[in-house]
C-alpha cells in the first residue's frame, strides 16, 4: 500500500482536534480501511496528519514508547470527563510505571478480584427481589447501580444504600459524555467535578486520621501511594485515580446491556450460559467484549518521525490503534460479524490479538489493569442475567455505530417475572 501521508504537514495537531475523530463513530476507520485496501490508513484532522493502524503487529509497534507516547495526546474534553486530568493514562516512562504499579497491586490479585465479584453477585441477588416487584426495569441502569455499590464498598469508599444510585449515575455519566460536545458532555463534566471533590476530601480525611478505611483497600493504597519523586499524590490526583477504579468497573454495565442484547438476538445461547458452565461464561465475556462497540481506539503521538507499514509518520503526529477495527479483523477472527462465544473455547488469546481493553503486558505498558476483573465480573453477572425469568416488552434495541460510546437505545428493558433463578 502507498504512503498515506505523501505530503505530511509541518504543524503540530492540537489534541482538541482529536475530539473530531470521536464524533465520527466506530465505522469510520474500518470504512476508510476498506476503501484503502490495507490495514494502515492516513487521515487529516484540521489539515494535520493522523495515522490509524490495526493488527497484532501494529499494536506491538504502538505500545513501544520509542514509537508512541501518551503525554499531550489525550484531548482535554476526554480528560475532563472520562479519565481525569493528571491520570495514569497520560503518563510515560518511570512516572507511568510507578503509578501503574499501584493499579496492578490492587486490581490483578486473584483474591481481590474474587472478593469484588462476590460482593457484586450478592448485590445482584439482593436487587433481583426488588426487580421482580416492579412492572419493568432498565437493565443497564440497574446493573450500574449494583456494580457501583459493590465496587465502592470493595474499594473502601463509604456509601449508604441511598447514595449508591446517585454515585452510579455520575460514574456512568462520565463514560457516556466523553465523545460528544452536547448536553451529555456537560453532564459528564459536572459529575466529574462533584466526585473528584468528594473523593479528594475522603483522601484528605484518611491522611489526617479523620476517617479510617480498611487496611489494604483501594482508598488506603491510593491515599498513601508515593509517586516516582517519592511524593504523595495531590488529593485531586488521588481522587482521579480512585475514580479510575470505580468508574470503569461500573462501566461493565455497558457489557451487561450488550449481553442482554445478545441474549435477545441469539437466544440459543441462554441455556448454556445459565447452566453455570464457567468456561462458556468466560468465552461469552470475551465475545461480548470483542463483538460489541465500546472503547473505539487508543493512541498517542510519535516522539520522532517513525515509519509503519510503509507509512511515514511525522514527529508529533497522532497514531491511533483502531480497537473496534482490530476486534473485527477477518484475518484474526474469521467471520468477525458473527456472534459466536464458542470461538473462544479452548483458544489461547495472543497478547496483541483481542484488544477491547488494549494489548501487550499491563504491568509495563498502558494496557487496562482491570481486564481480568472485567472478564470475571461480566462472566458472573451475565450468567445471572441468563438465569433471570424475564419477558422483553416492545423496545428499541438498536445500537447506533455513530454514537460513542454505543449502547442499546432502550438500555434493555426487562420484565422480571420471578426472582427464582432458572438453571
Ligand atoms: C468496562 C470495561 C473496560 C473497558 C472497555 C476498558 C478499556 C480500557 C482501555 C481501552 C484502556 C486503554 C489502554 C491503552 O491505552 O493502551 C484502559 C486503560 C485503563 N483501564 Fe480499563 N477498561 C475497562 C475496565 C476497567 C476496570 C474494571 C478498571 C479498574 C478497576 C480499569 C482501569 C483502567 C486504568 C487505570 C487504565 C489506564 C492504564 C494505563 O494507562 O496504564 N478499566 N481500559
Amino acid at each position: 500500500m502507498g504512503n498515506p501521508h505523501p505530503m505530511p504537514g509541518r504543524r503540530t495537531p492540537r489534541p482538541e482536534n482529536a475530539l473530531q475523530l470521536l464524533t465520527k463513530g466506530y465505522g469510520w476507520l474500518p470504512d476508510r480501511r476498506r476503501a484503502a485496501v490495507g490495514r494502515t490508513v492516513g487521515a487529516r484532522l484540521g489539515g494535520l496528519p493522523v495515522t490509524a493502524i490495526e493488527g497484532p503487529a501494529a499494536a506491538r509497534f504502538l505500545y513501544d514508547e520509542d514509537h508512541v507516547r501518551r503525554a499531550h495526546a489525550i484531548p482535554e474534553p476526554v480528560q475532563g470527563t472520562l479519565f481525569g486530568k493528571g491520570a495514569v493514562h497520560t503518563l510515560d516512562g518511570d512516572e507511568h510505571r510507578v503509578r501503574k504499579s499501584m493499579f496492578i497491586a490492587l486490581l490483578m490479585r486473584e483474591d481481590g478480584i474474587a472478593s469484588l465479584v462476590r460482593q457484586a453477585t450478592d448485590a445482584w441477588d439482593e436487587a433481583v427481589d426488588g426487580w421482580a416487584g416492579r412492572p419493568q426495569i432498565v437493565l443497564m441502569d440497574e446493573a450500574a447501580t449494583v456494580i457501583a455499590g459493590a465496587v465502592c464498598r470493595w474499594a473502601g469508599v463509604p456509601v449508604t444504600d441511598d447514595e449508591v444510585p446517585g454515585v452510579a449515575r455520575d460514574l456512568t455519566a462520565m463514560v457516556d459524555g466523553f465523545a460528544t460536545g452536547g448536553p451529555r458532555h456537560w453532564r459528564a463534566r459536572r459529575a466529574r467535578g462533584r466526585r473528584e471533590a468528594w473523593l479528594g476530601q475522603l483522601v484528605d480525611d484518611v491522611r489526617t486520621g479523620r476517617t479510617t478505611v480498611p487496611a489494604g483497600s483501594a482508598v488506603e493504597v491510593v491515599a498513601q501511594h508515593r509517586d516516582a519523586a517519592g511524593e504523595q499524590l495531590d488529593p485531586r490526583i488521588a481522587a482521579v485515580e480512585l475514580l479510575n477504579i470505580i468508574r470503569p468497573t461500573t462501566a461493565v454495565a455497558w457489557f451487561l446491556a450488550f449481553s442482554g442484547h445478545a441474549l435477545a438476538r441469539w437466544p440459543e445461547n441462554r441455556k448454556r450460559l445459565a447452566s453455570g458452565d464457567d468456561a462458556f461464561a468466560e468465552a461469552w465475556a470475551h465475545e461480548v467484549r470483542r463483538f460489541y462497540p465500546f472503547a473505539p481506539f487508543i493512541g498517542g503521538r510519535a516522539p520522532r518521525e517513525v515509519e509503519w507499514d510503509g507509512a511515514r509518520i511525522p514527529r508529533n503526529s497522532m497514531v491511533l490503534l483502531d480497537l473496534y477495527g482490530q476486534n473485527h479483523d477477518a484475518e484474526i477472527w474469521g467471520d468477525p460479524y458473527a456472534f459466536r462465544p464458542e470461538r473462544f473455547l479452548g483458544r489461547d488469546i495472543g497478547e496483541f490479538e483481542l484488544v477491547p481493553q488494549g494489548a501487550g503486558d499491563p504491568r509495563t505498558n498502558h494496557r487496562c489493569p482491570g481486564e481480568q476483573l472485567t472478564v470475571a465480573l461480566l462472566a458472573a453477572l451475565a450468567t445471572r442475567l441468563a438465569q433471570l425469568d424475564v419477558a422483553m416488552p416492545e423496545q428499541d434495541l438498536t445500537i447506533a455505530l455513530h454514537r460513542i460510546p454505543a449502547r442499546p437505545a432502550s438500555g434493555v428493558v426487562l420484565q422480571v417475572r420471578s426472582s427464582v433463578r432458572q438453571g
